[in-house]
This record gives C-alpha cells, sequence and structure tokens, in this order.
C-alpha cells in the first residue's frame, strides 16, 4: 500500500544571531528526521519544547523547503510551494494548530471560514456547499446556529472545533494537528481528544499528531515517534513505549508522567536542557545520559531495530556495548571509521 506520507532524512537549519553584535550560528532545528505514514494511520510525534516537532510538520506540509531530505505524498514528491500542483495537493494535507482564535478570522463567521477551503478549491455549488458546511458543523459536534457565530462568541473547545471542521472541508487524507489541546482547559481537552478519535475512525484520514504530552499522543496514536534535538531517537507501538521505553530520553519522558503510587522514580535528567545552536558531537542526548559510554561522544547512533524490533538511536539500548569490554566489534569498527 502506497504511504500517504513519506519523508526521508529531512534537515532544516536556521540562522541565528547570538545577541544584537554577535556572529550568526546555525540551528538544525530538524536533523535527518525519516517517517511514513499508511493511509488512516496516526503518528504521534512526541518530544520536549523545542526539539524540532513543529519544524517537522510545517516540512511534511510543504508550509517550508527541507535543506536536505524529500517529502513524499501519495507517492509523488511533494510539488514546489507555491505551483498549481501544490496548491491542488494542499486541498488533501490539512492542519490544525495549537491557538483556536489564532487560527480563526475574527470578522468572519464560522460558517463562512469553514467554507473557505470549499470555495478556494472550487469545489460545489452555493447550495451543496452550504450543506457541506452544515454537515462537517453537526460531524464536530457543533450546531447549525453555531456557524452563524463569530469567533469570540464561541467556547475555546468550540473554536477548535470549527478549525477541525475548517481542516476536514476538504476531505483531506493527511491532517497535522501541531498541540491541539495544549491551548484549552484540562476539561475540553478530553472532548477535543475524543472527537479527534471519532474523526480518525470516521473520516479515514492519516494524521501527524504532535505533542509534548506522551499521554495525549497515546490515545490518539498507531505509532509513537520520540523526538529530541531535531532527530528521532526512538519509535514504535504508543504501549510498548510507554511501559517499557528503550531509549533513555524517553525513560525519562515517561518518569516525568504523574502516576498515582509511582513515586519517587522520577528519572531527573543531569546537564542543561538542550542547546540545538551547540549541538552535542556523538549522541546528542549523550551529556544527560546516564548510561553513556564513550563511543556515545563519538558516534550518532542510527535509528534502527533492536531484536525485539523497537526502533531506537542508542548504542546501549541496541546492545552495542558489550558487558565488561566497554564497546562490541560492530560498534568498535563504526567508531573507527569515523574516526
Ligand atoms: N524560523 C525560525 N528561525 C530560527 N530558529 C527557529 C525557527 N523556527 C524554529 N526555530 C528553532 O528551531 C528549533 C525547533 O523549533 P520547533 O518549533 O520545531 O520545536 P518544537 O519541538 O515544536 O517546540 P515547541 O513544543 O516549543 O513548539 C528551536 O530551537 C527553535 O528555536
Amino acid at each position: 500500500m502506497t504511504p500517504v506520507l513519506e519523508a526521508r532524512g529531512l534537515v532544516r537549519r536556521y540562522a541565528m544571531r547570538r545577541g544584537m553584535f554577535g556572529r550568526a550560528a546555525e540551528v538544525r532545528a530538524v536533523n535527518g528526521v525519516s517517517l511514513a505514514l499508511a493511509p488512516g494511520e496516526t503518528l504521534g510525534l512526541v518530544g520536549e519544547s523545542g526539539c524540532g516537532k513543529s519544524t517537522t510538520g510545517r516540512l511534511v506540509l510543504g508550509l517550508e523547503a527541507p535543506d536536505a531530505g524529500e517529502v513524499c505524498f501519495e507517492g509523488a514528491p511533494m510539488p514546489s510551494p507555491g505551483t498549481p500542483a501544490w496548491r491542488r495537493q494542499r486541498a488533501r494535507l490539512q492542519m490544525v494548530f495549537q491557538d483556536p482564535l489564532g487560527a480563526l478570522d475574527r470578522r468572519l463567521p464560522v460558517a463562512a471560514q469553514v467554507a473557505e477551503p470549499l470555495e478556494i478549491h472550487g469545489l460545489g455549488g452555493r447550495t451543496e456547499r452550504a450543506a457541506r458546511v452544515e454537515a462537517l458543523l453537526r460531524a464536530v459536534g457543533l450546531r447549525a446556529d453555531h456557524g452563524a457565530r463569530y469567533p469570540h462568541e464561541l467556547s475555546g473547545g468550540q473554536r477548535q472545533r470549527a478549525v477541525l471542521a475548517r481542516a476536514l472541508a476538504t476531505d483531506p487524507t493527511l491532517l497535522v494537528c501541531d498541540e491541539p489541546i495544549s491551548a484549552l482547559d484540562v476539561s475540553i481537552q478530553a472532548q477535543v481528544m475524543n472527537l479527534l478519535t471519532e474523526v480518525q475512525a470516521t473520516a479515514g484520514v492519516a494524521m501527524l499528531f504532535v505533542s509534548h504530552d506522551l499521554r495525549a499522543v497515546r490515545q490518539v496514536s498507531h505509532r509513537v515517534a520520540v523526538m529530541y534535538l531535531g532527530s528521532i531517537v526512538e519509535e514504535g507501538d504508543p504501549d510498548a513505549i510507554l511501559h517499557d521505553p528503550a531509549h533513555p530520553y524517553t525513560r525519562a519522558l515517561v518518569s516525568a508522567i504523574p502516576r498515582p503510587g509511582a513515586q519517587g522514580q522520577r528519572i531527573v535528567l543531569r546537564g542543561d536542557p538542550p542547546n540545538p545552536a551547540a549541538r552535542p558531537s556523538g549522541c546528542a542526548f549523550h551529556p544527560r545520559c546516564a548510561v553513556a559510554v564513550p563511543l556515545c561522544a563519538r558516534v550518532s547512533p542510527e535509528l534502527k531495530p533492536r531484536r525485539d524490533g523497537r526502533l531506537v538511536a542508542c548504542h546501549v539500548a541496541q546492545g552495542e556495548v558489550a558487558p565488561g569490554t566497554g564497546v562490541s566489534e560492530p560498534a568498535r569498527s563504526t567508531a573507527l571509521e569515523a574516526a
């Protein structure tokens, strides 16, 4: 089956000035990310602030061009932004961002905004569009009269529902949801998460669900990818990752989830939070890692399957470090090749 989305080796760098008169430094926001999504599948992208989740989302949507790597949508390379082919494809690729008020136009009633993508892409006549808007509002749990209101006349959860209705208007095959619940009250978060689960089941849309909240990601995702400093460090089944995280960074993330009765289990990461403008050599996580060995400072581990099939980018978790000797032969030769 052709994947809806396939991204290979994505790299995105930004120039960043250090202070008013400082020299420009380079931030590697995304550093070799590859991912694939099957039709109807949801991939959760999780990691702490600044690890490159949103930049990955923008690259996947074609809102920004990568400095290296390629994005294929339904088997074909993503057309250049602004071209007619790109505009046609944009109808099939939609997004839902964190702030529903910012995503909506304050001067337009909700129904007009839900109808907008249909007009832009020339889908249906006036009557058909009106019927489609009503059906979309109903599908996301809003009434027809909500459509006549302006965004400020809706609650936060209702606004995010309106944003979702608009995103679904063109019947997309891929939805990128970037922190869709983090600006909402906790009680409303659950409603929107349930709605997203419903949308998955009924619309059959593939989703890239970006969040720093592993529990939210687990609720909607078929697979989870954990990012650290621009790279995916672990990928696999959400339950397996939550119950038996393989990468030391994932273990720290999981241990930070508050759980009743799990006292004193939290892993506190040592060292400073990562600075993308000063990327450590080798494994980017090694300065904060409790199980790092000398190899980790020299050789960047690849994301590859362990014996149990879990994808992990860690020399230790992959079993490349032989007990007692420090480094096993395959890892030693990789290190020598890299030296
Ligand atoms: N336009 C830009 N110019 C310069 N640096 C940028 C730009 N966009 C992002 N960055 C930097 O790239 C890195 C990754 O940012 P990104 O927004 O992708 O992270 P994130 O994981 O989505 O974070 P958050 O959860 O806080 O939204 C950060 O260090 C950020 O400061």
